[in-house]
């Protein structure tokens, strides 16, 4: 994909259908740490006019621990898990209320989704998120979707919402990604060193961002800082989609393709989403240790991984499980579906489909990972 230029990046977000909005706990809070409803309507004021333009929008909303805390009694956010949990599981009633009477003013319906890790690594999960999310922008609603918090088992937790939100990009095939904060885009140090600057146009964002120095959250609300910023626009970008990095009172200008900001270009051309969920959310269940040849020929790209090529397997996993692809030094190559139960795969490794078919019997003459079924990393 040949690389586009930053006017024609902002075009493309200008005339996009159907975006993820992604706005962070820093932006939706005063300086207290609680949750702003003057901040919060000039976000929704902002998202109802683009919607009004005949453009769908998920909202990938933080704030639930914000607007918890201090119905509960608590001066600044809690630390601990469990009371973050429960601050969030209070909040996000009442977030999504103060959203609900901000919408409606725009005669806007919300639909609220709470999403785990789970969901997006579970093929079954996976799907089910898909259709709601489908179904409720068919009906012109927009879907408020936050982590949910209150039951997040924190080994598996997202954290933050900018991970989250490039998930969420990827399982509505979104146009283009709006990431909300409270710093103008993405700056060549922390913003509040003096000197730095904002860098409007990131052509590559896998390419080594030299000169840029990455922190975390500036604030005491914030979770990820830049760096799940950066790497929610690098998902997105593998994945097709433009991102726009802004601060949240920028909302209307960025959807409008402004120069406010940094955009991102995207990188490939967008995959399916079977492809993209393989890719990036879907979990390992093992690992497969491809030969030097078997790990040229997937380095090569559109070859299956066949039995043939394969040295090693670890983990327990059934056919159609995602699995981890490396080669003989340990270097990972690729996730992919594995066409065998990872108890029936010792006795076909290093060996032919035709040997396969000859000592196994003809349902084991197929690849250990289809190439349909097989994501490069
Ligand atoms: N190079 C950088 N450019 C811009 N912001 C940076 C950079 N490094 C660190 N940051 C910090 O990232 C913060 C935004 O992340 P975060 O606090 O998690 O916000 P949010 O709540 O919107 O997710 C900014 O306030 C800024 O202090
Ligand atoms: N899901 C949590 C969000 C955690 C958080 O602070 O995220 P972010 O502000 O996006 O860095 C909440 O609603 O409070």
């Amino acid at each position: 994909m040949s690389t586009q230029s930053q006017n024609e990046v902002r075009r493309s977000i200008a005339e996009a259908r159907t975006i993820v909005v992604k706005v962070g706990s820093s932006s939706l809070t005063s300086s207290s740490g609680h949750l702003d409803p003057v901040r919060l309507n000039g976000l929704v004021s902002a998202i109802a006019r683009t919607v009004r333009m005949d453009a769908r929008i998920v909202l990938v909303s933080s704030g639930a621990i914000a607007a918890g805390f201090g119905p509960l009694g608590f001066d600044s956010r809690p630390t601990d898990v469990a009371t973050q949990q429960a601050a969030a599981s209070v909040g996000q009633g009442l977030l999504m209320s103060q959203y609900e009477s901000a919408f409606a003013r725009y005669g806007l319906k919300v639909g609220q989704i709470l999403i785990t890790a789970r969901d997006t690594i579970q093929a079954t999960q996976y799907r089910n998120v898909q259709r709601t999310l489908d179904r409720l922008l068919e009906l012109g609603v927009v879907p408020i979707v936050n982590e949910n918090d209150a039951l997040a088992s924190n080994e598996i937790r997202f954290g933050d919402n900018d991970r989250l939100s490039a998930l969420v990009a990827n399982i509505v095939r979104a146009d283009a990604l709006v990431l909300l904060t409270d710093v103008d885009g993405l700056y060549t140090a922390p913003p509040k060193e003096p000197g730095s600057q904002r860098i409007p146009y990131v052509p590559n964002v896998l390419d080594t961002l030299e000169n840029v120095r990455i922190g975390g959250t500036g604030s005491s609300v914030g979770t990820g800082g830049m760096v799940t910023k950066l790497e929610a626009a690098r998902v997105a970008a593998v994945s097709g989609i433009p991102t726009v990095l802004t601060k949240a009172s920028n909302a209307g200008p960025a959807l409008m393709g402004d120069r406010v900001g940094t955009v991102f270009a995207p990188i490939k051309r967008r995959g399916t989403s079977r492809r993209l969920w393989i890719g990036f959310a879907a979990d390992p269940r093992g690992t497969l240790v491809a030969d030097e040849g078997a790990a040229k020929a997937i380095r090569g790209g559109r070859a299956s991984l066949l039995s043939a090529g394969v040295v090693g397997v670890t983990g327990e996993f059934s056919a159609g499980d995602p699995v981890l692809i490396v080669d003989e030094q340990g270097n990972r190559l690729a996730k992919g579906l594995s066409g065998f139960d990872s108890e029936e795969i010792p006795q076909t490794l290093g060996r032919t489909s035709a040997q396969l078919r000859k000592l196994l019997g003809p349902e084991y003459a197929h690849p250990l990972v289809h190439r349909d079924d097989l994501v490069l990393l």
